[in-house]
């Protein structure tokens, strides 16, 4: 993980494995899954259990074998260190918890919808600009080619965890040592533009 630590140095983060509320943005009541317009899909107990014994275990340092490498077309990217089997929990999405109506003209380029609201005004977003891990580096599918499709691995799921949002990356299929993790930035949304993806 020598490279997350370089990647996150470059980019002036901080590393945190936790949705973080601070003053003047969204505040911890804020996220609550029965906002959520059409509702949001419940993790099991088992699953809550399966979630945490993995935070707990990396915490220990205990983590999937993920590594962080720079590439000139894709820039930072993330690629396995091992095999990784199909349905490995990979990272949760950590960052500073913002609404999106504060953030509506801000570049960042790894924002993730956390809560979208039956009231628009109550949606969230994680913010990794400050604080995040290894999941803010995870790049994205090409929608506009076949090939897209093909190289995903993973994907980004919303969850109601004890009645609180949050965003989980999980694997699609097994995945080799020495591949390049993909999911698709456009599975609830389609506002991100990857026309240009590699
Ligand atoms: C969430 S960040 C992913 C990490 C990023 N590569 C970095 O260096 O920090 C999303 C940005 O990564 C780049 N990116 C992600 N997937 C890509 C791909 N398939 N091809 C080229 N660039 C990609 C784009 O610049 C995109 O806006």
């Amino acid at each position: 993980m020598g490279t997350l630590a370089s990647a996150l140095t470059a980019l002036q983060m901080e590393f945190s494995d936790d949705l973080t509320y601070l003053p003047g943005m969204a505040p911890q009541l804020a996220n609550q899954a029965k906002f959520e317009q059409g509702g949001m899909q419940v993790l099991s107990k088992e699953d809550i259990e399966m979630l945490e014994q993995c935070r707990a275990m990396c915490k220990r340092g205990e983590c999937p074998p993920l590594l962080v490498v720079f590439d000139s077309c894709e820039g930072y990217t993330v690629e396995a260190d091992d095999q990784i089997k199909d349905l490995t929990i990979l990272a949760e999405y950590s960052g500073d918890v913002d609404y999106i109506k504060n953030r509506e003209h801000d570049d960042c380029d790894s924002m993730m919808t956390l809560l979208l609201a039956r009231d628009p005004s109550k949606s969230l977003v994680i913010c990794p600009d400050k604080r995040g891990n290894i999941a803010r580096f995870i790049n994205g599918i090409n929608n506009h080619t076949p090939d897209g499709k093909k190289k995903q691995n993973c994907k980004c799921v919303r969850y109601d965890v004890n009645g609180e949002c949050r965003v989980i990356l999980v694997a699609t299929r097994d995945i080799a040592k020495g591949e390049r993790l993909y999911y698709d930035y456009n599975g609830y949304e389609h506002e991100y533009p990857t026309q240009h993806f590699v």
